[in-house]
């Protein structure tokens, strides 16, 4: 029977080939793309993310901007799709469910069926008890911690600066940890000065887990944790469910609806691993970019001079007093957005159905009766019809009036996708980026040590083997040594080699 699935398969992929819809050059009826993809991936380096790999093979597809991709058995057959337009038809306009293979994926980190696995109904009962955990108002509650974490990232950054290479991955990953344990449980473990175990499981599972493996199944467990003060996402989220239920008959003390209780652990877990590791490689690749554009750094550390006064020190208090500043940033907040351009760390994948179809730009229809669909944010974000000088790191392109060639198209810009299913965290992510670089931009000068880390580190028996047998490793994408690994949240290649010393920035 296997034969015969096989084959049905392939004549469902044969048809549509038939039909028109674009793909890549190489498919044949037993491994459909599979052999095109490895080839492909060699040229890459071995722990580059796959979706790196599709925005370059997508660059020969500009004529539509979507392609079929038939990675069968080990993927449902795909759509990749860049074009902006046709994302707001998936997202927006037809808000396409999540596939089956979302939860395949998230069960290894999450146990069971959380936010971005669920649809209809249930998605929607849980986002409307979840959603006051995010709010402005809650993530307003949290700036004490988020500043109280980022105040210790730069005390950790000046313990460590004299120490030569460091990862700034890992720094940064802690504070991210500390900041989103406290905003969903409540916690504070204190991850930055301490070891906590619960945060040591999410970082091996994160670490051995690829979303493009169909093999990944590890097990985490959730542990307990000290609490104190402030209303976590948890605790607004079981307020919110006692509310509802009020007239149901179900109990109003501590003792909760078992399924409930359980499921809202599903819940914290997708939170805790959604909110870490995307925030800190974000704050990573903000750091990159700035050590390659001076200008750019320069003109922040003003901006922060202006908004918070050039006595750095004071900047902590004055961002839990007055948070609203942070809305006064906006080069920052145009450094962050260009990061997340040419960084993103998520994108989103849809399923089809029976009569369900989307148009590209030319007006070609791509029937996804048998496919699913996947939006590249690395390729929407490089598609070249609608971003001019596309790899340039612009700032300036947030800034620009809507009358200027450099001004984005709305639905081209999706580091946290669009309609109904975007990200539940976007409020946490721009005050913890924003403080984050408040309190440690004007202080360090960071340097990628790449090279210096290259030639010091040691090379096991096995990597020496595959040199000589296969040649020298591929070490950069596009000329990038930081590029994103398949590590879960795109964390930067070898966790940021890096060189931090004390700025000499004075304030002008
Ligand atoms: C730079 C940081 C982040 C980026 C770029 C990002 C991006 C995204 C993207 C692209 C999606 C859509 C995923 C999909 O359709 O499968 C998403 C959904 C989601 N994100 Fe984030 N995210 C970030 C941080 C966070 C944080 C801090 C949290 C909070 C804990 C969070 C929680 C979620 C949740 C729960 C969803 C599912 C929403 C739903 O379907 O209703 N994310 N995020």
């Amino acid at each position: 029977t296997i034969l015969r699935k096989e084959y049905v398969h392939h004549s469902k992929i044969n048809d549509l080939r038939k039909q028109g819809v674009a793909m890549p050059a190489g498919w044949n009826w037993i491994t459909g793309h599979i052999l095109t993809l490895q080839k492909r991936v060699q040229q890459f380096p071995p722990d580059v993310n796959v979706t790196l790999v599709m925005a370059d093979l997508a660059r020969e597809h500009s004529d539509t901007e979507i392609f079929l991709i038939d990675l069968w058995p080990f993927h449902l057959p795909l759509l990749i799709v860049y074009e902006p337009d046709a994302a707001v038809q998936m997202t927006t306009n037809l808000n396409l469910p999540k596939t089956s293979v979302h939860l395949t994926m998230m069960k290894p980190i999450t146990g069971g069926e959380n936010l971005i696995t669920m649809n209809g109904q249930e998605w929607k009962n849980w986002r409307s008890l979840l959603n006051p955990g995010f709010s402005t108002a809650a993530i307003n509650d949290s700036i004490p911690h988020i500043v109280k974490s980022a105040k210790l990232f730069q005390d950790k950054l000046k313990e460590k600066a004299p120490e030569g290479i460091i990862s700034l991955d890992d720094l940064a990953t802690r504070m991210t940890m500390d900041v989103i344990m406290k905003v969903t449980l409540g916690a504070d473990i204190d991850y930055q000065r301490s070891d906590n175990a619960l945060a040591r499981a999410l970082g091996y599972i994160t670490k051995w887990h690829s979303f493009w493996d169909p093999q990944a199944s590890v097990n985490s467990a959730i542990g307990s944790e000290k609490r104190s003060g402030g209303r976590s996402v948890a605790t607004l989220a079981i307020e919110a469910y006692l509310a509802e239920n009020k007239d149901n008959g179900l109990p109003q003390n501590n003792r909760l609806n078992k399924d409930f209780a359980r499921d809202a652990t599903y819940q914290i877990r997708l939170f805790l691993f959604a909110g870490n590791d995307t925030t800190s490689s974000t704050i990573v690749y903000v750091y990159h970019l700035l050590s390659q554009h001076p200008e750019a750094l320069k003109t922040m550390r003003q901006e922060h001079d202006k908004v918070f006064g050039t006595n750095i020190e004071s900047a902590a208090q004055l961002l839990i007093q007055r948070p609203a500043l942070l809305s006064q940033c906006k080069f920052t907040i145009a450094v962050i957005k260009e990061t997340l351009r040419l960084y993103p760390p998520a994108g989103t994948m849809r399923a089809g159905g029976p009569g369900v179809s989307i148009t590209d730009y030319c007006g070609n229809v791509y029937p996804m009766d048998y496919v699913c669909a996947t939006i590249i944010h690395q390729a929407v974000h490089l598609n070249p019809r609608v971003w001019p000088q596309p790899r340039k790191f612009l700032p300036d392109r947030i800034l620009v009036n809507q009358d200027h060639e450099l001004y984005p198209y709305p639905p081209a810009f999706r580091p946290f996708e669009q309609g109904p299913r975007n990200c539940i965290g976007q409020t946490l992510v721009w005050n913890e980026i924003q403080i984050a670089l408040i309190l440690t931009v004007r202080t360090f000068d960071i340097t990628p040590a790449y090279e210096e880390w290259d030639a010091t580190r040691k090379v096991g028996l096995l990597e020496r083997w595959k040199t000589r047998i296969m040649g020298e490793l591929v070490k950069t994408v596009h000329g990038d040594r930081a590029y994103q690994t398949d590590k879960a949240g795109t964390h930067p290649a070898d966790g940021y080699p890096c060189r931090v010393s004390l700025s000499k920035w004075r304030s002008s």
